[in-house]
């Protein structure tokens, strides 16, 4: 079996007295790109907030890199190599795209190669033409991508997506199917969070589907795009 970078098992968490997430238990390969998918308020941003500390487990456990990373600060768990890109976008918008970049910057861990700007600009091609643009003149599809690259810039081992093809027009979203195929070819666990089938189905190797806080399809790509029941049942179609 291949080796997990990343271990949900049984993960409870909530917003004060409303209880969101019942027990979810997913895993993320060295080298694969997962799909969460779900509806909206299926509880995909919740998983991913509970996994990187901004809404500690009330039970169960994160595993990451081997270590327990339950109940670990956010920054903790971030420095321990694990990326996030939430849903709204976190760039500054008075610097420049080179500049953002910059500031993402950290020193890659273990054997890997470290991501330099270069590298980025080939994974993301629209970047390297705006660079010495400032943030705020961007549309927010390039804002994404600039939120994805600088992430990057800090060396993860693994990145969680949140949402990354919500709001893009189609020639951005295609741009960004390609960079997350391109974060693949060079080793990076990926998971991503995704209503959208085509956009999963492009870019990820596997599928979970939430649905009101509980997983109920673990399995490939082609055997989520071949079940008719779950698509119709959980997914919008
Ligand atoms: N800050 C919050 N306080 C209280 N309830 C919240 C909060 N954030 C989310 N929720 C609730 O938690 C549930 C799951 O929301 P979540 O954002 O995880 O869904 P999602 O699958 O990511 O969908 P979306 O695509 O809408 O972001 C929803 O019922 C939502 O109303």
């Amino acid at each position: 079996m291949a080796e997990a970078v990343l271990e949900v098992s049984g993960v409870t968490a909530g917003y004060g007295p409303a209880e969101v997430l019942f027990g979810v238990d997913l895993t993320l390969e060295r080298g694969e790109v997962a799909a969460l998918m779900g509806r909206n308020g299926a509880g995909k941003s919740t998983t991913m907030k509970a996994i990187m500390g901004m809404l500690p487990p009330r039970a169960g456990q994160v595993r990451f890199a081997g270590q327990d990373i339950t109940g670990w600060a956010p920054y903790r768990i971030a420095r321990a190599g694990l990326g996030y890109v939430p849903e709204d976008r976190r760039i500054f918008t008075d610097l420049t795209v080179a500049e953002n970049l910059e500031v993402g910057r950290r020193p890659a861990q273990g054997a890997r190669a470290a991501w330099t700007v270069e590298r980025l600009y080939e994974i993301f091609p629209n970047l390297a033409e705006m660079r010495g643009r400032r943030a705020a003149a961007m549309s927010g599809g390039e804002q994404q991508m600039l939120t994805i690259a600088r992430t990057l810039m800090g060396n993860p081992e693994a990145v969680l997506l949140d949402e990354p093809s919500e709001g893009l027009a189609p020639v951005i979203v295609e741009l960004m199917a390609e960079a997350v195929l391109r974060m693949k070819a060079e080793g990076l666990a990926v998971l991503l969070s995704e209503q959208s089938l085509d956009f999963a189905a492009a870019v990820s190797d596997r599928a979970y589907v939430i649905e009101k806080g509980s997983i109920r399809f673990a399995g490939t790509m082609a055997a989520l795009e071949a079940d008719d029941h779950i698509r119709t049942t959980y997914l919008t179609v």
